[in-house]
């Protein structure tokens, strides 16, 4: 078993509040994704549940009992961070038993553990050498294994793909997601990587300013924001925002579409605009438009689309698929 529940996070460094009264809950099992931008409060906020650092007011609750007073090492909690924090003078099965050694394992249980995670995570071959040895997804791959010998209740992962080359991030995200599926085990994962967090949640946190914007499944978030803030950040390239009186909407402060719910033809459309600059990514193109009606817009559109710098284009939006947001930023449904 492996549940959490935050009841009314917060924490304050001196007079900066950081974070402003978090709720959540995790069920057993689950895979959650913090995300947010930079200084919003995610490592805190996994320093808090691992025990690292202490909240202001508020509690922790793992498997329904209160952690506040439980030290980091008895919570049940096994973290990974973006360092990988190894052990440079100790081999990979070393590394991997260190933690149940110094919790007074039996060897050959240890011996049974480390052999069945380096399995998992294909380190057979590298279990003599040291971290200087290894690649740095190598590395990852033994911070996660040090982590599984553990079998937590929870796995923390603090940015853990971060110092990885875009090729490795893939596998390395692809490997922790087989992880989860084999392990069923509770997972909170911190990134600020909104691929990632699509890709590998069951329920992503958005994070922002010390609070929470909204919970939801990855497809709930992109389909149905809550607010501009979600809206903007779920989404890539982001959600254009138009201001709603351009329009000659009144009621309305802004119009969001999606570069992906966009359309452009050479003769007709909703909003003439010329051509700012062209992406060819390969599978897609983005396109920036600045038009007189709606401002300067990013559209994708799948495949290559071949045109140039100052070309005339028109953009008609989905209108199935536009976000109408009041002057505070909420959605309207
Ligand atoms: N020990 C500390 N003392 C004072 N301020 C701190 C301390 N730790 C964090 N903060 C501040 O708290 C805020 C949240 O930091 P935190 O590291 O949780 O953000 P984050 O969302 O994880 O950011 P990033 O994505 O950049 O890692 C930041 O403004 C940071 O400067």
């Amino acid at each position: 078993m492996g549940t959490l529940k935050l009841e009314n996070i917060r924490k304050s460094f001196g007079s900066v509040d950081v974070l402003k009264g978090i709720d959540l809950d995790v069920r057993d099992g689950e895979l959650v994704v913090f995300v947010g931008p930079s200084g919003c409060g995610k490592s805190t906020l996994l320093r808090i549940i691992a025990g690292l650092e202490d909240a202001t007011s508020g509690e922790v609750l793992i498997d329904g009992e209160a952690a506040g007073h439980i030290p980091p090492a008895k919570r049940g909690i096994a973290m990974v961070f973006q360092t990988y924090a190894l052990y440079p003078h100790l081999t990979v099965r070393d590394n991997m038993g260190l933690g149940l050694k110094q919790a007074g394992t039996p060897a050959a249980e240890i011996t049974t553990r480390v052999a069945k995670a380096s399995a998992m995570l294909s380190l057979d071959d590298y279990l003599t050498r040291r971290p200087a040895e290894l690649s740095g997804g190598q590395r990852q791959r033994v911070a996660i294994g040090r982590a599984l010998v553990r079998e937590p209740k929870l796995f923390l992962f603090d940015e853990p793909l971060s110092n990885l080359d875009a090729a490795l991030r893939v596998n390395t995200r692809l490997e922790i997601a087989r992880l989860h599926r084999e392990l069923s085990a509770t997972m909170i994962y911190v990134t600020h990587d909104q691929v990632e967090a699509m890709t590998l949640a069951d329920k992503i946190v958005v994070l922002n300013n010390g609070r929470i914007e909204q919970i939801g499944a990855p497809m709930e978030l992109y389909n149905s924001p809550a607010n501009l803030f979600v809206a903007g950040f779920i989404g890539s390239p982001k959600m254009n925002f138009i201001d709603a009186e351009r329009l000659g909407h009144h009621t309305v402060k802004t119009i969001g579409v999606r570069p992906e719910h966009i359309t452009v033809d050479p003769k007709a459309g909703t909003w003439q605009g010329s051509v700012m600059h062209v992406e060819h990514l390969g599978p897609d193109t983005n396109l920036y438009l600045d038009s007189k009606e709606a401002g300067l817009i990013t559209i994708r559109i799948f495949g290559e689309y071949r045109t140039e710098p100052g070309a005339l284009l028109y953009a008609t939006p989905d209108s199935a698929r536009t976000y109408r947001f009041d002057a505070a930023g909420q959605i309207i449904a």
